[in-house]
């Protein structure tokens, strides 16, 4: 796989990853600066620089955590892979020899530790990934008090969202890989410690991803392996264009809904933790024609979802999809 060297502010330039399709870089802007909020209005993305949202938890690394998370469960996923694709249990039966590529462990923040510092390069790839709860100690909830909560209830109730729904804590190592798919909530993705790569496409291009059906648990992700895309297959994949943005410590990313995003942590660059701040989108008063994209694939997954109701069964609804399209609207 070709690479090329990518200047991040300016400092030590990283290896990424080159893939098939066009990159353009996402804005790094100052909260201050006006163009935040337009971007934002329009769902558009953009790394802001200066929020202070995660800096009371800029000095977390492990030591830190394992001391201080509590003994709670936290769920970690482990990988033969460095790739970690989502997948929902509840939709496993729906899909003959569904293999999960990824294991669910529940273990404490220290043992998380412990199998990190201890892992050989052979051993599976691990990724913590917990919502945030009061199962934390003290010091965490200080730490988390102190995110910068004036800044963003202040974009939530400027851009009408929903309330706060999660609060995931991402932790994993330099080589992991969430690949592509797109999430159904407004986010805020705070990095804290070492670099991930994000890869963005608009909901615009829906149809060039080709995420898998509604019923399968790999729902709302996309089919396509960026590593080696099957043009055969998925050949609208040839006309996809992304946006791309690194974040590093203290940058916060606008990750609008049902973009897609591919999130890379950086070779090179180390333990990777991240805090996402999830919000639900808010109400839409007034319908206006043409819809936006993001509108229609809303409207896609409702329809969709009601087929699959009707139908009562996943296996019958390939077929009746097809008849209801092919080569009727071709
Ligand atoms: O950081 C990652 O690996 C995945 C994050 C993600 O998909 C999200 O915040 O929606
Ligand atoms: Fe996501």
């Amino acid at each position: 796989m070709a690479t090329r060297k990518a200047e991040i502010n300016g400092k030590r330039p990283f290896r990424l990853k080159e893939y098939t399709f066009s990159c353009e870089d996402v804005p790094r802007l100052s909260c201050t600066d006006p163009e935040v909020d337009r971007l934002i209005s329009n769902e558009q993305p953009v790394v802001i620089t200066d929020t202070n949202l995660v800096s009371s938890a800029l000095h977390w690394d492990l030591d830190y955590l394992g001391k201080n998370m509590g003994d709670g469960m936290f769920t970690v996923y482990s990988s033969h892979t460095n790739k970690f694709k989502y997948f929902d249990d509840k939709k496993g039966n729906n899909v003959k020899n569904f293999r999960e590529p990824m294991r669910h462990l529940d273990m404490t923040f220290q043992d998380f530790a412990k199998r990190l510092c201890n892992k050989k390069p052979e051993d599976e790839s691990l990724y913590m990934q917990q919502t945030l709860n009061d199962s934390v100690g003290r010091r965490i909830v200080v730490d988390f008090l102190g995110f910068n909560w004036n800044w963003i209830t202040e974009q939530q109730k400027k851009h009408n969202w929903g309330q706060l729904t999660a609060n995931l804590l991402l932790v994993g190592t330099e080589e992991n890989i969430t690949p592509s798919h797109y999430d159904e909530q407004q986010n805020f993705f705070a990095q804290i410690k070492g670099k991930k790569r994000f890869i963005l496409f608009p909901p615009s291009q829906f149809g060039c991803l080709y995420p898998y059906p509604i019923y399968h648990p790999h729902d709302r992700q996309s089919q396509v392996d960026f590593d080696d895309p099957d043009f055969e297959k998925f050949p609208e994949f040839k006309k996809a264009a992304a946006l791309e943005a690194v974040v590093g410590p203290g940058d916060v990313l606008y990750l609008p809904t049902y973009w897609w995003h591919q999130v890379e942590c950086v070779q090179g660059t180390g333990l990777n933790i991240s805090v996402t701040f999830w919000y639900k989108c808010g109400p839409t008063d007034k319908i206006e024609y043409p819809l936006k994209p993001q509108q229609k694939v809303a409207m896609m997954r409702n329809i969709e979802k009601m087929i699959n109701q009707a139908l009562n069964d996943p296996k019958e609804v390939p077929e009746f999809m097809q008849n209801m399209v092919l080569g009727r609207y071709t």
